[in-house]
Order: C-alpha cells, then sequence, then structure tokens
C-alpha cells in the first residue's frame, strides 16, 4: 500500500522546504517529486498545509491515581485528543509504589493503555527510593523493557517525594545503564512547611496553592538538582520549569557543561497566577505544581525557548474534571487535585503564540514540540523526524484556520478547557500514525489501541526501524 503526500511544505527541525513524501506501509519511503515515486494508491493533498513530523509530547499523565482520584482522561479519550492537536507520540509516567516489583509497575501502565491508545507511546518510570530490589531490577527496564528514563519527584512530601540519596543514586545508576533522569524540582519539605502555615490561618482558597510553593522553592530544588547531575556526572532533564529562577540554575549549569535539559509547558507560557484568584472556586481549575506564576516570569520562557535554555516542550496532562474531582479542594487547597487538560491543544497554542508572534522559528517549532524529545528520550529518526525510513507520523498542518479553543470543541473527556476562549491559529487538518490517516477534516477515523507500545534506545542512542540494543 503506497500514498503520497502532495504539495505541502515540508517543516523539520532544522529546513524547510516543497516536497511530495512517500509513505509505504507504516514508513517514509521516499521524499521528492511524486512524478519519480510510480504507482501510488492513495493521494492525500497537502495544498497550503505544512508538514511536520508528529508532535512528540514527553509528559503525560494518562488514567493516573491522585489524591484519591483518577485522571478522568484516559489512553483512550487522551490519545484521541493529542491526535486531534498533532501529537503522534507520548511518554506517560509509569508510579511505581515502595516495596512492590517495578516489573508489577510497567505492568499496570501496559494494562492501561494496551488495546486504548490511538498513537504510539512508551512510559518514565518513577524511582521512589533505591533498594536492593530496585537496582536488582533496573537493568532489565532498560534492556528488556524499553524504558531508558528515570522519574524522580522532588516535591510531594508523604506522597511521590523522594530523598536526595534517591536522587543521587538514581543518577549514579541512570549514568551506568543509559537512562535520562527527570526530576519534578520543587523543595517539598519547604512547600510541606508554608502549606501548615496557611491552613492554620484560614488560608484555604485555590490561590494558595500558588503563594504556598514559591519560585524559590524550584529555584533551589533545580538547582540542587543541577549540582548533584553535575557530581554525578550523568544527565538531568527537568520536567514543567514555570520560573526565571529556575531557567537561571538550568542555563548556568549547561554553560558549566552539565549534561541538563529544560522543559516547561504551554500553561506557564500563556496563563499566570492570577487566574488562580477566580471567583466561584474557578481558580481550582488552574492548579498546577508548580503553579502558574506572575506574568513576567512568561518573557523568560519564551527566550529560554528561543535561545536554547530550555529545549522541549511536554503538555504535563494530568486533567480533572472540575464538578465532581477539582471540587474535593473546595474547603482546603491542598485537596484539589493538581493538573489540567493539555494534550490536545499543547501544538497549537505553541504554533499560534510563539511561531505567529515571532517569538520562536518554525523550525524551533517542530524541534521543541517534536524533534528534540525524540532525540533525549531514544526515539530518534523513527519518530520526531521527516526522513527516509522513519515511521511516517505526519500532521498536514493548516496555518491559514483560525479557532477558539474550547471544551465544546475540544475532544477529551474532561468538562473543562483551560484555555476557554483563547483564539488561536492554525489547525492539523490530517494526521498520520504510522502511515494511517487518523484524523482528517475534524474527524477521528483510527482505532483506539492502534497505537503500539515503543521500546526505546538507550539515552544518546538512536532508535531506527528496529530497535537498537547498544
Ligand atoms: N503537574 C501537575 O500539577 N500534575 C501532574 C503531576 C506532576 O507532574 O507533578
Ligand atoms: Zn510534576
Ligand atoms: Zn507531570
Amino acid at each position: 500500500m503506497k500514498k503520497v503526500i502532495k504539495n505541502g511544505t515540508i517543516v523539520t527541525a532544522s529546513d524547510t522546504y516543497q516536497a511530495d513524501v512517500l509513505i509505504e506501509n507504516e514508513k517514509i519511503a521516499g521524499i521528492g517529486s511524486a512524478a519519480t515515486f510510480g504507482h501510488v494508491d492513495d493521494t492525500i493533498d497537502a495544498t497550503g498545509c505544512f508538514v511536520f513530523p508528529g508532535g512528540v509530547d514527553p509528559h503525560t499523565h494518562l488514567d493516573m491515581p491522585f489524591g484519591g482520584t483518577v485522571t478522568k482522561d484516559n489512553f483512550e479519550t487522551g490519545t484521541i485528543g493529542a491526535a486531534f492537536g498533532g501529537t503522534t507520540t507520548i511518554v506517560d509516567f509509569c508510579l511505581t509504589e515502595k516495596g512492590k516489583p517495578l516489573k508489577k509497575a510497567i505492568q499496570t501502565w501496559h494494562d492501561k493503555s494496551a488495546g486504548k491508545a490511538a498513537i504510539d507511546y512508551s512510559f518514565h518510570l518513577m524511582i521512589g527510593e533505591m533498594t536492593e530490589d530496585v537496582l536488582k531490577e533496573l537493568p532489565s527496564v532498560i534492556s528488556n523493557e524499553g524504558i531508558t528514563s528515570f522519574k524522580v519527584f522532588m516535591a510531594y512530601k508523604n506522597v511521590f517525594q523522594a530523598d536526595d540519596a534517591t536522587l543521587f543514586e538514581t543518577l549514579i545508576k541512570a549514568k551506568e545503564l543509559g537512562a535520562l533522569v527527570m526530576v519534578h524540582a520543587e523543595n517539598g519539605d519547604v512547600i510541606d512547611y508554608l502549606t501548615k502555615q496557611a491552613l492554620a490561618k484560614g488560608q484555604t482558597d485555590p490561590i494558595y496553592h500558588a503563594l504556598t510553593r514559591p519560585v524559590e522553592a524550584e529555584g533551589e530544588a533545580t538547582g540542587r538538582a543541577c549540582q548533584l547531575t553535575a557530581l554525578a556526572g550523568s544527565q538531568l532533564y527537568v520536567v514543567h520549569v514555570t520560573c526565571a529562577e529556575a531557567v537561571k540554575q538550568i542555563e548556568e549549569a549547561r554553560k558549566q557543561g552539565a549534561d541538563i535539559w529544560g522543559e516547561t509547558c504551554p500553561q506557564y507560557l500563556v496563563l499566570d497566577e492570577e487566574a488562580l484568584r477566580k471567583a466561584d472556586f474557578e481558580g481550582a481549575k488552574y492548579v498546577w505544581s508548580p503553579p502558574l506564576r506572575p506574568k513576567e516570569h512568561q518573557d523568560t520562557l519564551w527566550n529560554a525557548l528561543k535561545t536554547g535554555g530550555l529545549q522541549t516542550i511536554g503538555s504535563d496532562q494530568c486533567s480533572f474534571d472540575f464538578d465532581s474531582q477539582k471540587s474535593l479542594g473546595k474547603d482546603d487547597f491542598t485537596k484539589i487535585p493538581n493538573g489540567g487538560p493539555i494534550i490536545e491543544d499543547r501544538m497549537s497554542i505553541v504554533y499560534s503564540e510563539g511561531v505567529e508572534k515571532g517569538r520562536i522559528s518554525l523550525n524551533q517549532f517542530v524541534d521543541i514540540t517534536s524533534t528534540r524529545a525524540a532525540k533525549l528520550f531514544g526515539m530518534y529518526p523513527k519518530k520526531g523526524s521527516i526522513s527516509v525510513g522513519a515511521d511516517a507520523d505526519l500532521v498536514l498542518f493548516d496555518p491559514s484556520v483560525e479557532r477558539t479553543l474550547s471544551v465544546t470543541s475540544h475532544h477529551l473527556a474532561v468538562d473543562y478547557n483551560a484555555f476557554e476562549g483563547m483564539q488561536v491559529k492554525g489547525v492539523p487538518r490530517t494526521v498520520l500514525s504510522r502511515g494511517q490517516v487518523i484524523i482528517h477534516n475534524g474527524s477521528y477515523v483510527g482505532l483506539p489501541g492502534d497505537g503500539v507500545f515503543i521500546k526505546r534506545a538507550r539515552y544518546g542512542n538512536t532508535l531506527s526501524n528496529d530497535r537498537v540494543e547498544l
């Protein structure tokens, strides 16, 4: 089965050019003039569209338990939403429990995703402790499971938070095994103290979520993680960076030659702390950890994306219904489940606010929403690339369409849109996952369950047609 995408403008992380793309079965089989491709079974016209490699979202939480409830969007609704937004690969966080085998946690995540995912996916593995049992299991996590990134939480005291010894040992072990360590960098002990103080004063509204998680707590934890990484001679990826204090730490460490990468998310680029003050408990819709920051941090984040101080955009998709789930924290902000719905709007917001407003170039857009994450997480050039042999994960993006983001038009299960009313330019008109059209002109035409699990290469290695075991 041969398909051709004709008349589009191909945009990669490095180049922009006119060419047609030949797809044979699941792969890109040629790039050039359709006239040279011979007989094809199907032609897709991309006139007026950019042809991007499918988005790679390195940070999602689907079907994840949190604060006594479970995210509203699961692997089916979440990945369909992702596909509508032009994302064709996600890496979700597999939570682990202390004292329980890692293998069991991984199996739980396979059970949640297999047969449901509409796009390809992989997992990062949470490390909450570094025991003899964990140490014994890690080599197999890398070489058999194909999971080559570990996540350590420096916050959420008494829930997910790991101590510095665990972080340091994880960094050392990751270096030895070829994994990338990811951190949620906030000082959980300081936040715990400030939270208790606020509650004792009767400060229970959503805004106190932000006020008890100051930028200093993020800056300090980010700096600590960077220092420990340099000491271990390891590699680090800081998730959801929100503020100038954290950016400064990452930039400084990189200047010193440390192997450190930083991600931010659309919400921190376009929303600010004032949203948490909305009346009638509406502020709860904007409760993320780390929290939204005062507006002045947005310029720092955009500048860091432009100049390379931050390198990726994850969604941190973690949705909870406003009516039945966020409401758990009506009388106590600490009980509001953290997170929001972004997986679908991630690329449109970054295109519209970034490229259209001249903050980043078109090629940078592809790099930060797709290619860089594919490289860092061992999936390139299979994912994140338009090249012969790569998976035919492609987005035909029409930049001329103007639309309004809304709960009434999004495709997630959750009952609100954090970007309600926001005007964006551009829409993914057609989306292909491994050569199959899954989104076309506003309809999902794929099959849930067609997404497959990607076993990833070790940190710094490439992944081509078949997994490379090095
Ligand atoms: N970010 C957030 O508020 N929720 C998801 C969990 C996490 O990434 O910390
Ligand atoms: Zn986090
Ligand atoms: Zn997250």
